[in-house]
């Protein structure tokens, strides 16, 4: 199980500086949307080669354009990029034929989805890689409940990430569904020190 630090509503020198200091706690580094959206593909090509052995995921959440889109992502260093589970099959597969190329993945974000359907439709269309999210903004009604996890069935050959909120409270009850991923943000990067929180979350892993 790897431990992902999300980097969300933080300034480029803030993602550098607390990357740096959680760099021995964590596997994986998610560059935020928000911090996409502020600074372009820049930031991602610059974290890839400032953290060259993480592995790197831009938060692209793309919905359209999913090609144009992949290939930005990729081409800047990024080793994942993230595609909304909503978007068009076209999307989808198109996204997945660019990581193919490059040699890179994709993860599709479950944000809204709440069907078996879909999780169906989105193995059938070659995605092996999904996240199950608690929303930035449905957390202010509340935190990540375990039945997100309901949506994945055992036998599915799927790697399954979690993402909403976790923190030192909420992180051994997610550990014991036991998901490829741990994706973690606002309870390392707004903690007083960023490195402990880490260090005590990757303990726990
Ligand atoms: O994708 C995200 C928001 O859309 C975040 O990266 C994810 O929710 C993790 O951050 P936090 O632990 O602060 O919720």
């Amino acid at each position: 199980m790897k431990l992902q630090l999300a980097l969300d509503r933080l300034s480029k020198g803030e993602c550098l500086k607390i990357s740096k200091e959680t760099q021995n706690y964590i596997d994986w580094i998610e560059i935020g949307t928000g911090v996409i959206k502020e600074y372009g593909m820049s930031i991602v090509r610059e974290m890839k080669e400032k953290f060259p052995d993480k592995v790197l995921v831009a938060d692209m959440k793309t919905c359209d354009a999913g090609k144009h889109e992949a290939i930005q992502a990729f081409e800047a260093g990024a080793d994942i990029t993230t595609v909304m589970a909503f978007s068009a099959d076209r999307t989808i597969k198109d996204t997945l034929e660019v990581s193919r190329d490059y040699g890179a993945r994709v993860m599709i974000d479950l944000l809204g989805i709440s069907t078996q359907q879909r999780i169906n439709e989105l193995i059938n269309l070659g995605v092996d890689l999904v996240s199950l999210h608690y929303g930035k903004d449905m957390q202010q009604d509340g935190s990540i409940h375990l039945n997100l996890f309901d949506l994945i069935r055992s036998d599915e050959k799927l790697d399954v990430t979690v993402a909403g909120g976790i923190n030192l409270d909420t992180l051994p009850a997610i550990i014991r569904e036991n998901p490829s991923v741990v994706i973690v943000g606002s309870a390392i990067t707004k903690a007083n020190n960023p490195a402990a929180i880490a260090r005590k979350m990757k303990g726990f892993i």
